[in-house]
């Protein structure tokens, strides 16, 4: 079970003493949030939508054969995957959730030359797997980790370098797929309708995540709840409550949306969460094209971690952020704390476990900021693994795309980011980007 625990938004009254109680404005919102609801599921079989990831969960056959690919790599210990944003973090984030029993992922999505010289210097490349993700097959920093991974390949295996490289794409746009054509490399496909934040469940994350040993069935079984509950009423679509939370909370000057999951084995989920809403929701003009310029700043937080960091900010700083607590009820492994003589005034911590430790600081802290009017609630999971992860990931992207409802913004397209590109082109000396080199130049900006 996934359920979501909306007590400290009534305590908190979504701000400083100002809103009503959350089933009041649930049931206010109720036509609105089913008109959401309806629109998306209209848009849903329309490919220009941008809506495909809707029905990854159900595609079984990309799961079979990535499951079959996966089983076919013996001798494969390491894995590396060469991809950025979208094409690494919710893989990323989910290896470190629950891989460990397959072979070692290692994730390249930054250019700094160090630590992937020193990566390369330790892996064997007659043991590794180069999974090159890109679903545009352009962007710069996956195109360069892949030329530098390709002539380690080669200098090390000759023409065997083949055997060693799978590649995810889209099917038809960018150098990728036919680079895979021309050497006859495995290549899976990134569906044209799912963008690069939501592919976490095409090839994309599945192929990755079965290579680590990931129950990648079990995400996707997950996955599908999600889906379920996202074509609920509001009083039962927990995707578009938590959707109308964050809106509420946008609405009335919360404006940073905090993603505080209390484990460390989720501590790279928050990462994953700052693209999905940041780029899907960042937007300057709303669908109609009027400037609007909203969006909430998605802020990443560790709990029990970033008590002894962040907590002192979101109780008593500005009345500026919604905090969203992920918990879970069951641990896996439990360690129980000691008696130790000479260490007495300890002593309420003897005979607990770190799991009852864990539990108590996420429930004191979530009342510690509710009593302070600061608005939170509590994504409860019944325990880490694949299929409440599953269903946790797909929950926040329907959550984004119920926002994008609320917010009337287009949330499947990420223009802001294209110039940043295009100035890294021109500085690059690319063809075609003369006339923003020399814009570059008069400006006085250089590489
Ligand atoms: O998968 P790719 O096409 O290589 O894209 C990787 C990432 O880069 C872009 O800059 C976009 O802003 C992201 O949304 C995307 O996830």
């Amino acid at each position: 079970m996934l359920q979501v625990d909306f007590s400290n938004l009534d305590a908190s009254r979504i701000g400083p003493d100002q809103g009503v109680e959350w089933s009041r404005e649930l049931e206010a919102a109720a036509p609105r949030l089913e008109a959401a609801r309806d629109a998306l599921w209209e848009r849903a079989g329309d490919p220009a939508a941008m809506l495909g990831w809707v029905h990854l969960p159900e595609a079984t056959d990309v799961l079979r054969s990535v499951q079959r690919f996966a089983l076919a790599q013996e001798g494969v210990r390491d894995v590396l995957v060469l991809g950025i944003g979208g094409s690494a973090l919710g893989a990323k984030a989910l290896d470190a959730a629950l891989g460990g029993s397959g072979a070692r992922l290692h994730f390249v999505d930054n250019v700094e030359p160090e630590p992937v010289a020193a990566l390369l210097d330790r892996l064997d490349p007659a043991a590794t797997l180069v999974n090159v993700i890109s679903k545009s097959g352009t962007t710069a920093e996956t195109m360069a980790a892949f030329l530098i991974a390709l002539d380690w390949l080669r200098r090390a295996l000759g023409p065997r370098w083949k055997d060693r490289v799978v590649v995810t794409t889209d099917p038809e746009r960018g150098v990728l797929r036919p680079y895979a054509e021309r050497h006859g490399l495995v290549a899976f496909e990134i569906p044209p309708d799912v963008g690069g934040r939501f592919s976490v469940f095409s090839p994309v994350g599945l192929l990755p995540l079965a290579l680590a040993g990931v129950d990648v069935a079990g995400l996707l079984a997950g996955a599908r709840m999600a889906g379920a509950l996202a074509r609920a009423d509001a009083a039962g679509n927990l995707p578009a409550q938590t959707a109308l939370a964050q809106y509420l909370a946008w609405r009335k000057g919360q404006r940073i949306s905090v993603l505080m999951p209390y484990s460390t084995r989720l501590a790279l989920l928050p990462a994953w969460f700052v693209q999905l809403h940041a780029e899907s929701l960042g937007k300057a003009y709303d669908r109609s094209g009027s400037r609007v310029h909203v969006g909430p700043t998605p802020l990443a937080a560790v709990g029990a971690t970033d008590q002894h960091a962040q907590v002192q900010l979101f109780r008593e700083g500005p009345f500026d952020k919604l905090v969203v607590f992920v918990r879970h009820q069951q641990a896996d492994r439990d360690l129980t704390l000691p008696a130790e003589e000479g260490l007495e005034e300890l002593g309420y911590l003897f005979g607990k476990s770190l799991f009852q430790l864990l539990r108590a600081e996420a429930a004191a802290t979530a009342h510690a900021l509710a009593e302070a009017r600061r608005p939170n609630y509590t994504i409860v999971l019944e325990q880490i693994d694949a299929y409440h992860l599953g269903w946790l990931l797909q929950h926040l992207m329907w959550q984004t795309a119920f926002l994008g409802e609320l917010f009337d913004v287009n949330a499947f397209d990420q223009p802001g980011v294209e110039l940043g590109k295009r100035y890294t082109y021109a500085l690059l000396g690319r063809p075609g980007y003369e006339e923003l080199a020399a814009e570059l130049a008069r400006a006085g900006v250089e590489p």
